[in-house]
C-alpha cells in the first residue's frame, strides 16, 4: 500500500480548473462527508454538492468493522491522496483496508461501466503448496455467493490446509454496497471473480469496483463478528439505517437513470436532428409497449387509437412487431396487414411479402410439447399459475400467484426444466419463458429483419435508422444489438427498471403512443419538404 494506506486508485472524467466551481464543490464535500459516513450506521454516504454543471457527486463508505474515527480518519485522508494522485481530475476511486471513496461529475454506476482495480501482494506462496490456487479461488467463489446471498450483502470465510509440507489458512471477505440488490451483487462479485485476479506469486489480492469488493490474506485481517452485536437497540438502528440507504441508492439511481436515459418525448428534436433523407426501421415489442400489462395474457388487448397511429406509421415506414407472443397470437391481437411480425421472441418471423415463416427453431416443436405437460404438472396445485403454450417456447406466469408462492413457480420451472438439456429459461415480467437452446432472441431478430428488407429494397445500411421501442427484460437482445449499430436507437418504456442497454426511455404505452404520434407528424413533414 502507499505511505497513506491506499492500495488503489482509478482517475476518471476530465479535468477541472482551480479556482473554480467544481473544485468549491469538492472542497464541501471533503468537510462533510467523511463525518457522515463515519455517524451513519450502515458507514455508508451519497452526497451531491452544487448546480447541474458544476455539480459533484461523491459515494463513500467504511468497512463495517470499522471504529467511527478510523473511518473518519481514512475518509478524509482519502479526499487529500485524490486531490495529490489524480490533480484536477473531477473523478476518482480509491481504496483502502478500511475505506472507499468515490467522487465524478456524473453517476456511473452501471454495472458494465465499472472499472475494477486490483492488487497482488502478501508473502510468496510456498512452491510445495500445489493446491492454492485451487484453495483461494473456490473460497473466494464461496464467500463472494455468500455476500450476495446475505441480507448485509457482506461475508467472510477461511479455509486451512494444513498438509505437512505447506500449511496456511486462507481468509476472504466479499461485499457490496449496501443495498444494492442480491442480483446485482451477485452479477458484480460474479464478474469481478471470473477474471483471473490471482497473481499465481502472491499469496494475498484484493479487487474491487465501486459497487463490490473482495480481498483475500493468509492472515485475519477482518474483525470476527461471529456471536456479537446482536443486542435490539442495535437491530433498529441497522433497520433504520438500511431504510435510509435504500433511499439514497434509489434517488441516485434515478437521478442516474433520467440523465443516462432521457425521454425521448423530450428529446425528440434532438433523435430526429440528422434523419432528413434516412430510412426508417422501426420495431415495436407487444405486450407493456403497446398494450398495458394486464393479470389475463389473453386479455391484453392494444386501444384503437394506438392502433391507428401504428397503422398510419406503418404505411410510411417499414414497421415490424417483435414480440415474445406466438405470432399468430400477436397478429390477431395487432390486427394490421401491413406489418412484419416476429414471435417467440424471434423463433417465428414472418415479413409483409412473404408465405412462409422462418422458424429457426421448428426441430424443438416435440421437446416443447414434453415441457409443457410437465410443466402442467408441476405448477398444478399453485393457485394462479399458469401456461401459455406458444408451439416454439412456453411462458409459466405467476402474475395472479400470491406473492409468498412466486419463488416457488420460479424454482418449479427451472428445476421441470433441467431434465430437458434442450430447453433453457429466461426471466420476463411475472413469467418464466422456456425456450430452445437455438440461436435466436430478439436481436437476432431486428438483425435478420433489417438484413432481409435491405436486400428486398436495396437499402443502403448505413443510411438506416433502426428504433426498438420494448418494455422487458428480453427486449434487451435488442438494445443491444441496436447500441453497437450506427443509426440504432433503443427505447426502454419502464419507470422502475434501471440497468438498460437503451438509450432512451418512455414511461407506459400512452407515452409510447404520444412518441409514434410524434414520429408519424414528423415524417409527414420530412416528406412534405422533398
Ligand atoms: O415481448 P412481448 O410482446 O412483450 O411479450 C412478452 C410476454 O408477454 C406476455 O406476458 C406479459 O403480459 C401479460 C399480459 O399483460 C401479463 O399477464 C404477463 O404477466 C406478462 O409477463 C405474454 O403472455 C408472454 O407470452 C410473452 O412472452
Amino acid at each position: 500500500a502507499s505511505p497513506t494506506g491506499y492500495w488503489g486508485y482509478l482517475c476518471d472524467g476530465g479535468n477541472y480548473s482551480a479556482p473554480s466551481k467544481y473544485q468549491q464543490n469538492l472542497e464541501q464535500l471533503s468537510a462533510t462527508l467523511p463525518e457522515a459516513v463515519a455517524s451513519s450506521p450502515s458507514l455508508f454516504h451519497t452526497q451531491a454538492v452544487g448546480s447541474s454543471q458544476d455539480r459533484a457527486y461523491a459515494l463513500a463508505r467504511c468497512r463495517g468493522d470499522t471504529e467511527a474515527d478510523d473511518c473518519k480518519r481514512c475518509l478524509t485522508q482519502a479526499f487529500k491522496d485524490a486531490r495529490a494522485v489524480c490533480t484536477f481530475r473531477k473523478g476518482i476511486s480509491i481504496y483502502y483496508d478500511t475505506c472507499s471513496l468515490w467522487f465524478a461529475e456524473k453517476i456511473k454506476i452501471h454495472l458494465g461501466d465499472l472499472q475494477s482495480v486490483l492488487r497482488a501482494d502478501g508473502p510468496p506462496i510456498p512452491t510445495q503448496c500445489k493446491a492454492f490456487q485451487n484453495d483461494a479461488s473456490t473460497l473466494i467463489a464461496d464467500v463472494a455467493r455468500k455476500a450476495s446471498d446475505s441480507s448485509q450483502r457482506h461475508a467472510t470465510g477461511e479455509k486451512g490446509c494444513d498438509e505437512r509440507a505447506c500449511n496456511y489458512t486462507l481468509y476472504t471477505l466479499a461485499d457490496c454496497l449496501p443495498g444494492i440488490s442480491a442480483a446485482q451483487c451477485q452479477v458484480c462479485l460474479e464478474d469481478l471473480t471470473s477474471t483471473p485476479g490471482l497473481s499465481g506469486r502472491q499469496m494475498g489480492e484484493r479487487k474491487a469496483t465501486l459497487l463490490c469488493s473482495y480481498r483475500l490474506e493468509p492472515y485475519q485481517f477482518f474483525r470476527d463478528t461471529k456471536g456479537g452485536h446482536t443486542n435490539k437497540t442495535l437491530w433498529i438502528v441497522v433497520v433504520i439505517a438500511g431504510g435510509a440507504v435504500l433511499l439514497a441508492i434509489a434517488l441516485l439511481l434515478w437521478w442516474w437513470f433520467l440523465a443516462k436515459h432521457p425521454s425521448a418525448i423530450d428529446s425528440f428534436n434532438k433523435i430526429t436532428t440528422n434523419w432528413q433523407g434516412k430510412t426508417i426501421a422501426l420495431f415495436l415489442d407487444y405486450d407493456g409497449t403497446l398494450a398495458p400489462k394486464v393479470d389475463n395474457p389473453d386479455e391484453a388487448y392494444m386501444s384503437s387509437e394506438m392502433r391507428e397511429v401504428v397503422q398510419e406509421l406503418a404505411s410510411l415506414c417499414a414497421t415490424s412487431v417483435v414480440s415474445g407472443r406466438a405470432r399468430d397470437k400477436a397478429e390477431n391481437f395487432v390486427m394490421i396487414e401491413n406489418l412484419h411480425y416476429a414471435g417467440n421472441h424471434g423463433a417465428e418471423i414472418k415479413l409483409i411479402d412473404e408465405t412462409e415463416a422462418y422458424e429457426p427453431a421448428r426441430e424443438y416443436v416435440p421437446v416443447i410439447n414434453q415441457a409443457r405437460e410437465r410443466l402442467e404438472e408441476a405448477i398444478k396445485e399453485i393457485k394462479g399459475a399458469s401456461i401459455e403454450h406458444k408451439k416454439f417456447g412456453i411462458s409459466v406466469h405467476y402474475r395472479c400467484v400470491e406473492k409468498e408462492e412466486r419463488e416457488l413457480v420460479k424454482k418449479l420451472a427451472k428445476q421441470t426444466i433441467k431434465g430437458f438439456s434442450e430447453l433453457t429459461v429466461t426471466k420476463g415480467d411475472k413469467v418464466v419463458e422456456v425456450r430452445p437452446k437455438a440461436e435466436f432472441n430478439k436481436g437476432f431478430a431486428v438483425k435478420y429483419i433489417l438484413e432481409q428488407l435491405a436486400r428486398k429494397n436495396n437499402w443502403d445500411s448505413s443510411q438506416v435508422v433502426a428504433i426498438f421501442i420494448g418494455d422487458d427484460k428480453t427486449d434487451e437482445d435488442a438494445f443491444k444489438v441496436l447500441r453497437k449499430r450506427v443509426g440504432g436507437l433503443g427505447i426502454l418504456v419502464n419507470k422502475k427498471r434501471k440497468w438498460t442497454k437503451a438509450s432512451y426511455s418512455l414511461e407506459d404505452p400512452a407515452q409510447v403512443q404520444k412518441f409514434l404520434q410524434m414520429l408519424v407528424n414528423w415524417k409527414k413533414k420530412a416528406e412534405a419538404e422533398v
